[in-house]
């Protein structure tokens, strides 16, 4: 359907006053309120006939060229001005000077519910893309709505786009159809400070978890090791990054891991972050080096070039650079850089950490090489940074202090893969957080849930509590929070065909004695 311009002019005929250009001020004092009053539109316009004279374009409310509508005495003042002179103005208020929602209301039929605000009409604006929120009831008028936001929204927004269908490929990437516009649909987006260059037609994105990265992230702390199974394009990698935690990412799409790695280049974090390109499962077990009957990866390693390159590399290293974390440490420690406090790290957090590796680097030589530099000084504050902390993928696992699963459709899947973890004793020092999103829908209890991650990871849950982060179906969510000790759930009802999302959590305080894993689910909106 394409919007016929002219049908939108509104051609008005109205009285303007000739007056000497430098009067334009004390005019347009004396006829507050006589003026034109639209929006965009000014009151004060050249002249045709002369560069040194201006035209004062009268409301419509003054409808004759005697000004009766204004009072004698504001028409006194202006006679001892200048000498008035009335002259007929038209103006035609065109496409271009309707905002879209006036342009929608003469387009759509009587009776269709006209989106009221941009907010409603576009779901998400992605950089020079604006995704649409069309409902089935605008579905016909798809076309010339995207037209008019292209057009409204000039030279911002360069394509529109509306999604088809469900979302059923594994790399959770809806199919668009571009409505409006180029084709091209890579761009870039920002979330707290970090830049995420991504194309949208074939990664995941979600501006709406925005607040669930950021919170996740927020609980991290700097120098911490953070396993991503399922990264994408990186919004917990990259702030987990920023932050100065070393970071592993992986992600089964290509096209993630590509714009995984630009973005990691983008924010100047790449020493923190290790990107992978396989299925998670392979991954965590590579990571965790759990004998299994994979051997070899079923993707690419693609910080060194190979996994066996990889292992190969930090053996080398190994061989050549045995007690450089000491000496680091020691370093650091004479500096005093732990005493200082800046904004993106805790002095404490950052000592302790280093304190752990290097009791572990003593007790059994994991890591190999921990190194931290001063960035940035700025304000007075200095940043520190933990630059990359490499160790052979054999004993990654045993500094891991979060892992982030956010695979809400099958993430409970795969906590069968933390099964030799409990088991084996592989964590040498304190469990890891395991942050688990999941979905649970209104037939599904927090039960069905926490029976179906216990036999996943063949361990016991203590005490779950749920506490809901975000619900599917507005109005529908019951709001549960009940404190424990050890373990904090989140739980959300919601209507039949809402699914929920949840965050899960083992607790890496417990006693490996106790293999039970403390749980936190929350969840989060579906994607
Ligand atoms: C819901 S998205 C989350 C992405 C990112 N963490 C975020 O918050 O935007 C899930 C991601 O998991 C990836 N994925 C799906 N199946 C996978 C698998 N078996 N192994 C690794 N990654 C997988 C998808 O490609 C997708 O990027």
């Amino acid at each position: 359907m394409m919007v016929d311009e002219s049908k939108f002019d509104v051609h008005l005929q109205l009285w303007a006053l000739r007056i000497p250009r430098e009067l334009c001020k004390a005019v347009s004092r004396l006829l507050h309120g006589y003026m034109l009053d639209k929006p965009r539109m000014k009151p004060i316009t050249e002249d045709p006939t002369s560069e040194r004279n201006r035209l004062v374009i009268l409301g419509e409310r003054v409808q004759n060229p005697e000004l009766l509508e204004i009072p004698a005495q504001t028409l006194d003042a202006l006679k001892l001005l200048c000498k008035i002179e009335v002259v007929p103005h038209s103006l035609t208020l065109g496409y271009s000077y309707w905002g879209a929602d006036h342009i929608l209301k003469q387009i759509l039929p009587a009776g269709v519910e006209i989106p009221s605000s941009f907010e409603t009409i576009v779901k998400y604006l992605l950089g020079h893309i604006a995704h649409l929120n069309i409902t089935e009831e605008l579905l016909p008028y798809k076309n010339v709505i995207a037209k008019v936001i292209y057009d409204k929204n000039q030279p911002r927004i360069k394509t529109v786009v509306n999604k088809v269908g469900t979302i059923t490929n594994e790399f959770r990437v809806p199919k668009f159809e571009i409505l409006v516009g180029e084709e091209n649909m890579i761009t870039e987006v920002k979330q707290y400070g970090a830049t995420f260059k991504l194309d949208y037609s074939s990664v995941y994105w979600n501006s709406r978890l925005e607040h669930e990265h950021i919170r996740l992230v927020s609980l991290f702390n700097t120098g911490e090791i953070v396993c991503d199974m399922f990264a994408g394009i990186g919004p917990f990698t990259i702030p987990a990054a920023q932050k100065g935690c070393v970071v592993y990412a992986n992600d089964l799409n290509p096209d993630s891991v590509h714009f995984l790695r630009s973005n990691a280049r983008i924010n100047r974090v790449e020493d923190h972050v290790y990107t992978y390109n396989m299925d998670a499962r392979t991954f965590m077990r590579h990571l965790m080096a759990v004998p299994t009957q994979e051997t070899k990866p079923e993707g690419k390693f693609s910080v060194s070039g190979g996994l066996e390159t990889d292992i190969m590399a930090v053996n080398e290293e190994v061989n050549n650079e045995d007690g450089k974390l000491r000496a680091a440490t020691e370093e650091y420690h004479d500096k005093g850089i732990y005493d200082q406090k800046g904004p993106s790290c805790s002095s404490n957090t950052i000592h302790a950490s280093v304190k752990r590796r290097s009791e572990n680097c003593k007790e059994d030589q994991v890591v190999k090489d921990c190194e931290v530099t001063t960035i940035n000084k700025s304000n007075g504050h200095a940043k520190k940074r933990m630059r990359a902390i490499k160790a052979s993928s054999a004993n990654v696992w045993e500094h891991v202090d979060h892992v982030i699963m956010n695979l809400p459709a099958s993430a409970l899947q795969f906590l069968d893969v933390f099964r030799g973890l409990l088991q084996k004793n592989y964590c040498k020092g304190l469990l890891p957080w395991i942050h688990c999103y999941c979905f649970m829908r209104s037939n599904e209890t927090k039960e069905l849930i926490i029976a179906e991650a216990e036999s996943m990871l063949n361990a016991k849950i203590d005490d779950p509590i749920f506490h809901r982060v975000r619900d599917v179906a507005p109005n529908k969510a019951i709001f549960q929070l009940i404190a424990r000790f050890l373990a904090i759930f989140n739980l959300v009802q919601c209507s039949s065909k809402t699914a929920m999302l949840f965050r899960l959590a083992t607790c890496r305080q417990l006693a490996r004695s106790t293999i039970a894993p403390v749980m936190l689910f929350s969840n989060l909106m579906a994607s």
